[in-house]
Parts: C-alpha cells; structure tokens; sequence
C-alpha cells in the first residue's frame, strides 16, 4: 500500500485534500483525524505537519509526500519534487526598514530573523555572505521592531503583513514556491506511483483546461485549427450538412473567451466550451 504525507493545517492543506478528492481519493472526515485509508485505491494518507513531511519522505518511511517547495528545500532531507500542482503559490523575500538594508550585498553582519534559516543559510552561502540567522516559529515581520533583528526573510503572498510591519522587500526573490509532490531523492518510480502522479495531472488538465466544440465551413477549417490546434490536433468530424465539419480541441481556460471570439471572426458557429471533469492524455 501507498503511503502518503499531507499537510494536516496551514495554507497547503485544505487545497491539497480538495485536489486528491478530485483525483477519487478517499480523504479524512474531520482535520482531527490523523489517518485516512483508501481500501480501493490501495493507499494510505498520513496528515502530518508541511514542515516535517519532507523529513519522513526523506527517510523513506512515507513514500510520497505534498509539501511547499521552500519547506523542502528549507528541510534539506534527501526528498525531490516529481510534480507541481499549482496551488500554494509565494515568493520568498528579504524586507527591512526602508532606507536600512536595500540590497543583498548589505547583508554582511546583519540579524536576519526568519522561519526558514534552511532557505537563508543556503542564500548566504552561495552569495558568499556572513551574517547572523535567528530562527523564529512565526509572526517574524514583527521581529525588525522589537530590535531583534534588522532583516526579516519570509514568504510574501499578498505583501500585506510586510506593509503593516512597516518592512519593504529588497533584493530578488530567493525562490519562488509552489506546493509539489515530492519522493525520496533517486527512488524510482514504480506502477502505484506512476498511477498517483497520472491522476493528479490529470486534476491539473481538468483545472487548466476547457473542450472547445464548434461547426465551420470547410474553407475555414484552416484558419480555425490555427486558432485551436489540441494537445497532438483538433478532432474533425463531417456535419450532416455539405460544406461543414465539426471540430473539437482542449484550449487553455484563460484564454478561452479571447479563441472563442476570434473563432466567430473566422466563421464558425454552435462554438461552445465544456469544463472537464477528468483525464489523462
Ligand atoms: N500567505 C501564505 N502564508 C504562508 N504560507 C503560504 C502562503 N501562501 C502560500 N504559502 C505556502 O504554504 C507553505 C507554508 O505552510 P505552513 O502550513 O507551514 O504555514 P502557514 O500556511 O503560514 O500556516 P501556519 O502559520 O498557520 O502554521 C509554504 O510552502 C508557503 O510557501
Ligand atoms: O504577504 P501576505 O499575504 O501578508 O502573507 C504572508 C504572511 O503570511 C504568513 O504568515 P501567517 O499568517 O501564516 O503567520 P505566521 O508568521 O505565524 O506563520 C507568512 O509567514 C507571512 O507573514
Ligand atoms: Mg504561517
């Protein structure tokens, strides 16, 4: 049986339990429970704190993991991503008083407090710069005021804690993160983990795209395809009408409004988008 580590609270969680559900995971009852089993699909879910689940992957005791792509690099256990699954999204950034620390080569000696002394030590070392790193659980915006530090490095979604700590970003970004799918570094892949991964794509597909069906006259069939040329090509069927065919392509959702009127320009009608509901291609 598959066994598998998933963020039991924080940002990660509900959106990682919603995505396996999607995939025909069975998922926990309540955010109490510590274990779920899915008898039919052959896996068992273990809901663990995001920080430590790249430990146990790591370690090989759990074999897949969802976790923050900073969380694991911050963890440095021997764990690597197989997946991106589109949730979860930040940056990770420097931020000071505005006109104390601006740029990264002013970091030298500074007190840089942060929940991540992983990420930043790794910063450091590969700008070869020295400074102090004071590990803080949470809340480190506030750490600047207090006078325990001069520098925070934290995730940044919306910015809005930085500014009501009065701290602007500097520098670029350490890492972009995103929540991933993660396995034991150099473990390969067997059948159960293939058909995990097959799913869980198959989720990012449903999500990101729409199916795209429409008539069009032969002589346009051309131009529209430009427009709607699918995954390999669009699928073209004969319409009980001389001169016509029917085509359908997957399009990208965001861009779906935008194709849809250009395929008008070009002369197609019925043209109507479908959500997917599942897939695997
Ligand atoms: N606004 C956000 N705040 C914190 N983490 C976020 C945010 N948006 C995405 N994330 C990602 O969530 C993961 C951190 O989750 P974690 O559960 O440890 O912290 P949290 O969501 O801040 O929860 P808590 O602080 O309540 O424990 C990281 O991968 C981080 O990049
Ligand atoms: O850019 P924003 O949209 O403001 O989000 C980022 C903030 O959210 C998180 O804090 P959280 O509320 O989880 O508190 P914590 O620091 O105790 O983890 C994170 O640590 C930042 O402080
Ligand atoms: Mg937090």
């Amino acid at each position: 049986m598959l066994r598998i580590a998933i963020p039991n609270k924080g940002s990660l969680s509900a959106p990682a339990i919603e995505m396996l559900r999607e995939a025909g995971y069975r998922q926990r009852r309540t955010e109490k429970d510590l274990t779920c089993t899915d008898e039919a699909n052959s896996v068992q879910f273990f809901y663990l704190r995001p920080r430590d689940i790249a430990t146990y992957v790591g370690s090989g005791d759990l074999d897949l993991g969802i976790t923050g792509r900073d969380l694991l690099i911050d963890s440095g256990a021997p764990a690597e991503e197989i997946l991106e699954l589109g949730f979860g999204g930040s940056v990770f950034r420097y931020a000071a008083r505005p006109g104390t620390v601006t740029e990264l080569a002013e970091l030298a000696d500074r007190r840089i407090a942060t929940s991540y002394p992983g990420v930043v030590h790794r910063q450091l070392a590969e700008a070869g710069v020295s400074a102090h790193v004071i590990r803080l659980d949470g809340a480190v915006e506030n750490a600047v005021a207090l006078g325990v530090a001069d520098v925070v490095a934290d995730v940044v979604s919306t910015g809005a804690t930085l500014r009501q700590a009065g701290l602007e970003p500097f520098g670029a970004p350490l890492l972009r993160s995103e929540a991933v799918l993660v396995r034991r570094s150099g473990m390969t892949g067997n059948g159960a983990v293939a058909q995990l991964t097959r799913r869980l794509s198959g989720v990012l597909v449903a999500r990101r795209y729409v199916m795209l069906a429409y008539d069009v006259r032969v002589e346009h069939l051309d131009r529209a395809s430009e427009l709607t040329p699918g995954i390999e090509a669009p699928t073209v069927s004969p319409l009980h009408r001389e001169g016509w065919v029917a085509v359908q392509a997957m399009i990208a959702r965001d861009d779906a409004q935008r194709v849809m009127d250009e395929l008008y320009e070009v002369g197609a009608r019925a043209i109507l988008a479908t959500d997917i509901s599942a897939c695997r291609l």
